[in-house]
C-alpha cells in the first residue's frame, strides 16, 4: 500500500484523469459511493446522520455520500458551511445530483447555528476540508470544527479529518477528532506521525479505481505488509552452507552492558545468519559466550583503541557488521576504523550513533552501505533538532538525513520509517507497546544484520527485518504474553512463528 503527500495525491489523481481517461466526476462518484458502502456496513440505518460539506472536492464527496445513504433509508441532512458560489466543478455537479433527489440542504453560516442543527444527530460525516487545506483554519470553519469536536456524536471523516494537513512537518492548528476516517485511495503521511495519527481515529482506505501504475510513477512511500514480505523475502537455498547464509559481526558490550550484544547475536542467528562473531572485551566473555553458545568470539583489548592488523584480518571474511550496542559513550577510534578500513555493510545502533555524530561527513567515504537505526531521541541528537521537531516531521527529517549522508535510516517508533539514500521510504507499523522495553532495539539490530547479509536490495531487507520484529511481538501478545510482560528475549523466540507464515 502506498502512502502519499498531498502533492503526490494530486499528481496521481491527474494521471488517472489524463492518462487513465477516468473523469474527475467519476472518481468523485466512486469515492462517495465507496465511503457510503463502508458506512452502510458498519452503522445501522436507524441513525440520524448529518453530512457537513465545505467548498472543495471533499465537500463534493459529501454530496455523493448523501445520495447513497438516502437510498439505504438513513435519515440524512446535508449542511453546507459555505456560500453557493464557492462550490464549483465536480463538487457542484454532485451537489446538483443530490438536489435532483432531495430538498434536504441547509445553509449554515456560523458555529452557533451548526451546533443547534447537529444536537440531535447520532453521526456527523465530516466532508468540510480535504487535502486542499492550507494555513491556519479560517473563521467561520474554525469555530464550526471546534463545535463538532465538542458534540457527543460519532464523527466520521471523509479522506482526512478536516483541518489536518496531509503532509508531515506542520504544527496542527485545529482539526476534527474523528472516531473513524475513510481515506480515499492512499493514506497520507500524517496517518503515521505520532502527533497527528490520533486525529484519524480508526481508519481504512477505499479504492476508487486509480491504477497502481499511477502510484508507481508518483509515490515514493509504501506501507509494508505480509504481501510485500512474501514477495521479497529470500528463499533459503537447499544446498546452502553456513558460509552462504552470511557471516555477521557484532561489535560492542562494555563490562556493564553485555546483554545488548547477546540479544543482537542471538537475534541474528535466529533470523537465519550462517555465522555470527561477537567482538567484545575479555571480561564479558564468560557471560556472553554461555548465553550464546552458537556464536564465535573475537577478543578486543578494549572498546576505545584503533583496530589492529590482527583484528582487520579476522574481520576480512565478514559480510556485514553492526556496531554500537552497549559500547558506551567514551571516546573511541573503533567506528572511524570500521568506516575507513573495512568496506563492509555497516549498521550503527545505540551508543554507536553518538560515536557517529562527529563522523557524519566521513560516512560518505564508506564504499559499502551504512545503516543507522535511531529512535526519536537519537535522531534528534544526530540532526541537532528537538524530539518534538522529529515527531512532527519524521518523514522529512529522515529523508533529508538519508540523502545528505547517503545512508539508510531506520527511524524506530510506533510507525518505523525506513529511508533509502535516494529518499524512497517504507513504513512498518507492526508491533505493540510491549516493545517499549530495554533490549528490543538490540534484537531488531540482530535481525537487521541478517537481513542485510541475505538480500540484494537493502530497503526491502530492512523493511522485512522490521516486519519480523514487530510481528513476532504481535503474535506473542495475541497468544501467551501481554504488552506488560513481553521481554526482548521472547521476541527472539517468537521469530519462528513469524517465519512459518511467510511461505
Ligand atoms: N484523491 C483523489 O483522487 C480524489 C479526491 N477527492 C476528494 O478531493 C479532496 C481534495 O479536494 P480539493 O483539492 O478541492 O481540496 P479540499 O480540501 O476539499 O478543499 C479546499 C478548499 O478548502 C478551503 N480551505 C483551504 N484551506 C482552508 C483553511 N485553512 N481554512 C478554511 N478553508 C480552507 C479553500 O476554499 P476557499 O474558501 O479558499 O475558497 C479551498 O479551496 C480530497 O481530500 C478528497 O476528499 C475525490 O473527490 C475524488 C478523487
Ligand atoms: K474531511
Amino acid at each position: 500500500m502506498y502512502i502519499v503527500t498531498a502533492e503526490e495525491m494530486y499528481e496521481i489523481d491527474r494521471y488517472a484523469i489524463e492518462k487513465g481517461g477516468i473523469e474527475g466526476k467519476v472518481l468523485m462518484e466512486n469515492a462517495g459511493s465507496q465511503v457510503a458502502q463502508q458506512i452502510i456496513q458498519s452503522y445501522d440505518n436507524n441513525q440520524k446522520v448529518a453530512i457537513v460539506v465545505g467548498s472543495g472536492n471533499n465537500g463534493g464527496d459529501g454530496f455523493v455520500i448523501a445520495r447513497y445513504l438516502a437510498e439505504y433509508s438513513y435519515d440524512i441532512s446535508v449542511f453546507q458551511l459555505v456560500a453557493d458560489h464557492k462550490i464549483k466543478g465536480d463538487a457542484a455537479f454532485h451537489k446538483a445530483l443530490w438536489l435532483n433527489t432531495s430538498d434536504k440542504l441547509v445553509h449554515v453560516t456560523d458555529s452557533h447555528q451548526l451546533k443547534q442543527r447537529l444536537v440531535d444527530c447520532d453521526i456527523v460525516i465530516d466532508a468540510i476540508l480535504g487535502i486542499g487545506v492550507s494555513g491556519a483554519i479560517r473563521e467561520p470553519i474554525r469555530s464550526m470544527i471546534d463545535a463538532i469536536n465538542h458534540l457527543p456524536v460519532e464523527k466520521i471523516s471523509v479522506d482526512i479529518p478536516s483541518g489536518l494537513p496531509a503532509n508531515d512537518g506542520l504544527e496542527v492548528d485545529l482539526a476534527i477528532h474523528a472516531d473513524q476516517t475513510y481515506i480515499i485511495e492512499a493514506p497520507k503521511e500524517t496517518a503515521f506521525c505520532e502527533k497527528t495519527s490520533i486525529y484519524y481515529g480508526k481508519w481504512e482506505t477505499v479504492k476508487i479505481g486509480i491504477s497502481q501504475m499511477a502510484y508507481a510513477k508518483h509515490a515514493s512511500k509504501q506501507r509494508w505488509c505480509i504481501k510485500n514480505v512474501r514477495a521479497t523475502f529470500p528463499k533459503r537455498e537447499k544446498y546452502a552452507h553456513k558460509g552462504s547464509n552470511g557471516r555477521g559481526l557484532v561489535i560492542g558490550g562494555q563490562q556493564t552492558m553485555p546483554g545488548a550484544i547477546v540479544l543482537a547475536a542471538r537475534a541474528a542467528l535466529r533470523s537465519g545468519a550462517g555465522l555470527v562473531t561477537v567482538a567484545t572485551i575479555k571480561e564479558n566473555l564468560p557471560i556472553v559466550s554461555s548465553s550464546c553458545i552458537e556464536a564465535t568470539y573475537h577478543l578486543l583489548p578494549n572498546l576505545t583503541d584503533r583496530l589492529t592488523d590482527r583484528d582487520l584480518e579476522a574481520f576480512e571474511k565478514i559480510d556485514a557488521i553492526t556496531f554500537g550496542m552497549g559500547i558506551g559513550r567514551d571516546d573511541s577510534q573503533l567506528l572511524s576504523d570500521l568506516i575507513e578500513k573495512l568496506d563492509k555493510p555497516l549498521l550503527i545502533d545505540a551508543d554507536g550513533l553518538y560515536h557517529a555524530k562527529p563522523l557524519l561527513e566521513t560516512l560518505l567515504q564508506h564504499k559499502a552501505p551504512i545503516v543507522v537505526t535511531p529512535h526519536y531521541g537519537e535522531m534528534a541528537m544526530l540532526t541537532n533538532k528537538t524530539v518534538p521537531e522529529v515527531k512532527r516531521s519524521p518523514f522529512s527529517i529522515s529523508r533529508q538525513f538519508a540523502e545528505k549522508y547517503q545512508v539508510y535510516v531506520v527511524l524506530k517508533g510506533k510507525h518505523t520509517i525506513i529511508t533509502a539514500p535516494n529518499g524512497e521510504q517504507i513504513v512498518s507499523d507492526q508491533g505493540n507497546a510491549g516493545l517499549a522495553k530495554g533490549g528490543t532495539g538490540d534484537v531488531l539490530t540482530g535481525i537487521l544484520l541478517t537481513m542485510i547479509m541475505q538480500h540484494e536490495e537493502l530497503l526491502p531487507a530492512l523493511a522485512n527485518g522490521c516486519y519480523l520484529h514487530g510481528t513476532s511481538a504481535d503474535y506473542l501478545v495475541e497468544d501467551n504474553h501481554t504488552e506488560r510482560d513481553l521481554l526482548a528475549t521472547d521476541v527472539i523466540e517468537g521469530l519462528s512463528q513469524v517465519f512459518r507464515t511467510l511461505s
